[in-house]
């Protein structure tokens, strides 16, 4: 008896023939010319590419803070780019995750409330999976210290531990790594690889290190506004699958 065919694994986010221009005093910057990837569940991405190719614009639009010009961005089948403010609010707080090299923690909030903050606003809380988290990513002892009394390594700890709480479908990180040594950051990367394993969210990374980059499942470069899978080692294929 042959075996049932195995499940194909559902698409999550779908990037299609995506264009973003801004206007600049030398005249209209095109910086996406066409984008388009795809990422399943449980899948991990690293997007590379030169500097002012247009990595955080992207992600910045796979996470509904800005609009494309065209195109089509879908997460788990829903058009993002086209829905109402309040629903893209919506999906930013409960379905997105997304940690920025800033950190960008709430200064007057303590660790434990930076942790809590959004699964709080979403919705979201579930003590027992940010019990998990805090133990996990090693903040136990520093629950009620602020921001400022943290190292960057730590505040990042939080900054992707908050990011997770509400057990996101997708994980945007933006060079979450390029404000740490090099020791700490592949500690924070390895941390955060193993909690996106454990939710089965797919995580999508914005990197200039192609070192982390070959940590994660797949790579991709953003050249000439276009998305450029590296397929296999010397070969390079179009991100679109
Ligand atoms: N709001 C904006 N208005 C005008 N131009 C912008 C705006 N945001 C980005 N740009 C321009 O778009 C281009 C792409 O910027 P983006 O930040 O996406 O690049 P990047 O690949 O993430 O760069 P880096 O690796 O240096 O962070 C740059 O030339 C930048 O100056």
């Amino acid at each position: 008896m042959t075996p049932p065919d195995k499940p194909q694994p559902r698409p999550l986010l779908q990037v299609e023939d995506l264009r973003k221009t801004y206007p600049s005093p030398q005249g209209p910057l095109e910086i996406l010319k066409g984008a388009a990837l795809t990422l399943t569940e449980g899948e991990s991405l690293a997007l590379m590419g030169e500097s002012g190719s247009g990595k955080s614009t992207l992600l910045h639009l796979i996470g509904a803070l800005d609009r494309p010009d065209s195109g089509e961005i879908r997460l788990d089948g829903a058009p993002i780019s086209r829905l109402a403010e309040a629903e893209q609010a919506a999906l930013r707080c409960k379905t997105l995750g997304v940690v920025f090299q800033q950190f960008n923690l709430i200064s007057s909030l303590d660790v434990r409330a930076n942790l809590a903050f959004q699964a709080r606003i979403s919705g979201r809380f579930d003590p027992q999976w940010l019990e998990e988290l805090t133990e996990r990513l090693g903040l136990g002892a520093l629950l009620t210290r602020y921001p400022e009394q943290l190292s960057g390594g730590q505040q990042q700890r939080v900054a992707i531990g908050r990011a997770l709480a509400v057990r996101p479908r997708l994980l945007l990180a933006d060079e979450p790594t390029g404000n740490l040594d090099e020791a700490t950051g592949d500690a924070v990367l390895g941390l955060a690889l193993e909690l996106v394993a454990a939710t089965g969210c797919a995580f999508l990374m914005v990197t200039h290190s192609a070192r982390l980059a070959a940590r994660l499942d797949r790579q991709a470069c953003l050249s000439c506004g276009v998305a450029i899978e590296e397929d296999a080692p010397g070969r390079k294929a179009r991100a679109a699958r």
